[in-house]
């Protein structure tokens, strides 16, 4: 998961419904017939959770998700699809220029391309394929006054981007100051950073390549339900992604009726302190899962 975030104690205003989210999950004929064997939660310190509403078997296949919005990471800008991240086709081992998989993802992501979530949110806010307040549901992040007077610099280069696009007044009026850092807040603790497993000589390659750029992500994108798993060090659930920037999360062991599902965010091989460090740093909590618990 990407989580630049820094937790700071800056008193933020936010809507900040509790109410379970109930659009944007999609989910595969290999999961529940009708539902996912899912609810969300309050857990006993960390705010909202997934919870198991029926016994799910090692491996089941939980649900699966599409994002609210994703942007493909820099290096990876001509060589995924822009809309679903899946990997364009390379043509005698020159790549295509061609930036959308299909006529369908251009349509929509309705042509739309900047390399920043909050600017495609943006974009898609003014296109009419969402409401400004999409990701109000979502945890933001806490937000010191230094790091909101960085974030208003930003701000008016995406105001004077927009401006230049010769978008409407009217259309945008919604990408004031407030709305800007209220969405990043939420997309800096939300976003999760998409890669593919190797399997391909390309796949393989391009890996090697990412490494060297230290990108081996495909892209970035924020999910709704995804968005409310807690983290563990030693997490009873994954989240991954194959071919595209759908998510599908799955059971990693058995897990009992009422028990909290929840995935890794980081690199769980890291020791006890580098994982706290990590989590507090980066993503603004103290962990409080059983490994940790135990300083394991
Ligand atoms: C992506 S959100 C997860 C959903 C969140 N609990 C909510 O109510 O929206 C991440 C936030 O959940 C809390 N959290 C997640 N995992 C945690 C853990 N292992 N220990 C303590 N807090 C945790 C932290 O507040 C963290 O910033």
């Amino acid at each position: 998961m990407l989580r630049l975030a820094r937790y700071n104690r800056w008193a933020f205003q936010v809507k900040y419904p509790t109410k379970a989210p109930s659009l944007l999950f999609s989910f595969s004929t290999s999961a529940a017939e009708s539902a996912p064997p899912i609810r969300v939660g309050l857990t006993e310190s960390s705010g909202r959770g997934v919870f198991a509403s029926r016994r799910i078997g090692t491996g089941d296949l939980i649900h699966t998700a599409q994002p609210i919005i994703s942007h493909p990471s820099l290096s990876s800008l001509y060589t995924v699809c822009y809309f679903c991240l899946q990997k364009l086709p390379i043509n005698s081992g020159v790549l295509q220029n061609v930036s959308f998989c299909s006529k369908r993802c251009e349509e929509k992501s309705k042509g739309l391309k900047y390399p920043l979530l909050v600017k495609r949110l943006a974009c898609q806010v003014i296109s009419g394929v969402v409401t400004p307040d999409v990701l109000d549901i979502l945890q933001p992040e806490i937000l010191t006054s230094e790091k909101v007077s960085l974030m208003k610099k930003d701000f008016a280069l995406l105001r004077r981007n927009l401006e230049d696009s010769s978008i409407e007044s009217d259309q945008m009026a919604f990408v004031t100051e407030g709305w800007y850092t209220a969405v990043l807040a939420r997309i800096r603790i939300n976003a999760f950073r998409i890669e593919y497993p190797g399997g391909s000589y390309e796949d393989l390659l391009s890996l090697a390549a990412a490494s060297v750029e230290a990108e081996a992500a495909v892209g970035n994108a924020v999910y709704m339900l995804p968005s409310l798993y807690n983290h563990d060090c030693d997490p009873n659930a994954n989240i991954f992604w194959t071919e595209n920037v759908d998510a599908q999360i799955k059971a990693r062991r058995d897990i009992e009726q009422g028990e909290e599902l929840r995935i890794c965010y980081i690199d769980a091989s890291m020791d006890y302190e580098a994982r706290q460090n990590i989590l507090y740093e980066g993503f603004g909590f103290r962990c409080n899962c059983l490994r940790c618990e135990s300083k394991d």
